[in-house]
């Protein structure tokens, strides 16, 4: 937030804009100070203001600072501090005018809205009288009548939308609905329902809540990247739509991902808002579907590949440093493994990137393994592990597995993997293969007789661990669950694969075929279960768990890498969090209604990893770093405006 006096100087500067400006709201370049202003000052790009109401910006944005808490003391520090070298070239000046956030267009911004909320006397200092009913209402009362709304919706994808549309009316009150709910609500904005949302994102797309960077913009992504309103991104989740969780190719309409897991960053893991950025790189699509489909929001086209696809992706990642420095977190999100592994491993060199498919699911599986050792016993190295599903999920897990037995019993990385099988489409992963394997895939080439089916890999190797990530439903079939609970006394399975309907089986089958005997746990939601008189509530062993904590660890301690390390420190910090009560119940996690407090302290154990390894920059170090990190969280509380 700005000081009062830079909220003075960016509100003079507005001013002065406001002469020179000609009129329309519009896209071109806008100057980054001014992008502070509008941010900062609510000022909307719309149409000449009378000067008074600028004096009342300058109100707003001094009572906003006067009610600044520690998350955005943070920011300003960061923004003093650290902020990212100014663009060398000479902006082009911008044609907008701004009028304020007042009156009307007060109520039309998302940012600073509160609906029924405003008091008296900010109805009064901001010309919102007549504008509202007379009623005013507590945003408690608020979130109470949404959730009553929400719950007359039967389609889960008709409360998706109307989450979609608070957020675009309300931010605060979406962000203290979504907190205060986030069991229930979490399967709207997130998987499964965001599955759904992105099939059908054409028809229902109201208004674009992300950055589209498309092979048309190739030359001119920086352009592209300074239309957004936003200086100060944090951070930024990616896609380019090719596997949006195992539903495949769904081209630009990828684009719900990026923007539901922000809203978990915000929601979870307390990332301002305003730092967020959701990005959606348009190659085109190989959905043909898709391409017929007259609601695509998409360039139509196949995808582009090769020198054309990498030479956008280099551009892309070049602007992003340009404009955003070094300590911007990109989040690399739903590509599909061909790019994934080598995206990952090319920027990983020189920018602060984190994959969350291949990175944030191994450390929450591994958090859900470290807890499952409480409930069967033994350490990690004394378990045999099988996965069904080779790509970025298996062999992240496998690899992060295979860290942390090396870690505690410091064998060779090489001997540990021996402990861990995966199968793949064509069948057992064994040296033989080899020569035609994927580089990713390599590694898990063992000495094995070639198996083609599951069951055979079961019943062969006997594997204590049995874990789904292939983005295919239902292959954790009778025989198979069944054969996993014929030589152990608790079969752990895992079945990872999103949205539910992709699960590999479902919470029901796993505790039925195996007599309640599963640890079991799934990527997205199931209800509780009842087998033989006890309910069961399977965990969620979803990335949600871990990328909102790890990326405000990263952000707070200033990191410029991501280290596997980090990773590590993350899901044991996640593994501690689940209790007897949680294991009582069936779950190896702790419920979603903790996350904030467990953000937290894989915020502060991330952070702390970061200063350890020397990644970290934010000097001098928190003493306290759970107390720091949960103090710059982000809280959706009304702020007053008078
Ligand atoms: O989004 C989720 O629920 C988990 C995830 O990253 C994926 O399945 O790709
Ligand atoms: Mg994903």
């Amino acid at each position: 937030m700005l000081s009062a006096r830079a909220a003075a100087a960016s509100q003079s500067h507005a001013a002065s804009l406001w002469k020179r400006g000609g009129g329309d709201a519009g896209g071109g370049s806008g100057c980054t100070s001014c992008m502070e202003v509008r941010r900062r000052a609510a000022s909307v790009a719309v149409r000449a203001a009378p000067p008074k109401r600028v004096e009342a910006v300058a109100m707003e944005s001094a009572a906003e600072t006067a009610h600044s808490d520690k998350e955005v003391a943070l920011t300003d520090g960061a923004a003093d501090e650290d902020s990212p070298p100014e663009p060398e070239e000479e902006l082009p000046v911008t044609p907008w005018a701004f009028s304020v956030a007042s009156g009307y267009t007060l109520l039309r911004d998302p940012h600073h809205n509160k609906g029924l909320a405003f008091s008296e006397k900010e109805r009064d200092a901001h010309y919102l009288r007549g504008l509202l009913p007379p009623a005013v209402v507590s945003q408690e009362l608020q979130v109470k009548k949404i959730m009553h709304d929400l719950r007359q919706y039967k389609v889960p994808l008709q409360r998706y939308v109307a989450m979609m549309d608070l957020q675009e009316r309300n931010e605060r009150l979406f962000y203290k609905l979504l907190i205060d709910n986030v069991e229930e609500l979490l399967p709207v904005v997130y998987t499964p329902t965001v599955g759904e949302a992105c099939q059908k994102y054409g028809s229902i797309f109201r208004r674009p809540q992300g950055l589209y960077v498309s092979l048309r913009d190739k030359g001119k992504v920086l352009e592209v990247l300074r239309n957004w309103p936003e200086r100060n991104i944090q951070v930024i989740v990616v896609t380019d739509g090719e596997r949006i969780l195992g539903l495949g190719d769904l081209g630009c309409q990828g684009m719900g991902i990026p923007v539901g897991k922000l809203s978990l960053y915000t929601a979870l893991g307390g990332v301002r808002p305003s730092a967020c950025l959701p990005i959606t790189i348009d190659v085109g699509t190989n959905n043909e579907k898709l391409l017929n489909d007259e609601f695509y929001i998409g360039i139509r086209q196949r995808r582009a590949t090769g020198e054309e696809y990498h030479e956008l992706m280099e551009e892309f990642m070049d602007a992003v440093k340009h404009i955003y420095g070094e300590k911007v977190l990109i989040q690399f999100e739903d590509f599909a493994n061909h790019n994934a592994f080598d995206l990952l491993a090319k920027y990983s060199k020189s920018h602060l990137v984190f994959n969350d498919d291949i990175q944030g699911t191994a450390s929450v599986v591994l958090a859900g393994l470290l807890s499952s050792l409480k409930v069967v016993g033994g350490t990690l190295a004394e378990h045999t592990y099988l996965f069904l599903g080779a790509g970025e999920a298996g062999t992240g897990i496998a690899e992060l597995i295979a860290l942390e037995i090396s870690k505690q019993t410091n064998a060779p990385i090489e001997e540990c993997r021996k402990k861990i099988w995966l199968v793949d489409s064509k069948g057992l992963i064994v040296n033989s293969r080899k020569d035609s394997l994927q580089p990713f895939k390599k590694s898990w080439a063992h000495e094995h007789e070639p198996l083609t089916t599951l069951l055979d890999a079961v019943e062969s190797i006997k594997p204590t661990v049995l874990i789904g990530t292939s983005g295919v439903g239902r292959t954790f079939t009778k025989e198979v669950v069944e054969a996993m609970a014929s030589f152990n006394e608790r079969p752990i399975i895992f079945s990872l694969s999103n949205p539910t309907s992709h699960s590999e089986c479902t919470a029901e089958e796993a505790y039925n075929w195996t007599q309640g005997r599963a640890v079991f746990a799934s990527g997205s939601p199931f209800d509780p279960v009842e087998y033989n008189g006890k309910t069961y509530v399977p965990g969620q062993s979803n990335n949600a768990y871990i990328f909102p904590g790890f990326g405000l660890g990263v952000v707070i301690s200033g990191a410029t890498r991501v280290h596997e390390d980090m990773l590590l420190a993350a899901s044991e910090t996640l593994a501690e969090q689940a209790t007897q009560e949680n294991f009582d119940k069936g779950s190896i996690f702790p419920p979603f209604t903790n996350i904030r407090k467990i953000s937290a302290q894989i915020a502060a154990s991330v952070a702390a990893k970061a200063y350890e390894l020397g990644l970290a920059t934010r000097l001098p170090r928190p003493r306290d770093l759970e107390k720091y990190a949960e103090s710059c969280m982000y809280t959706p509380i009304y702020r007053s405006y008078r």
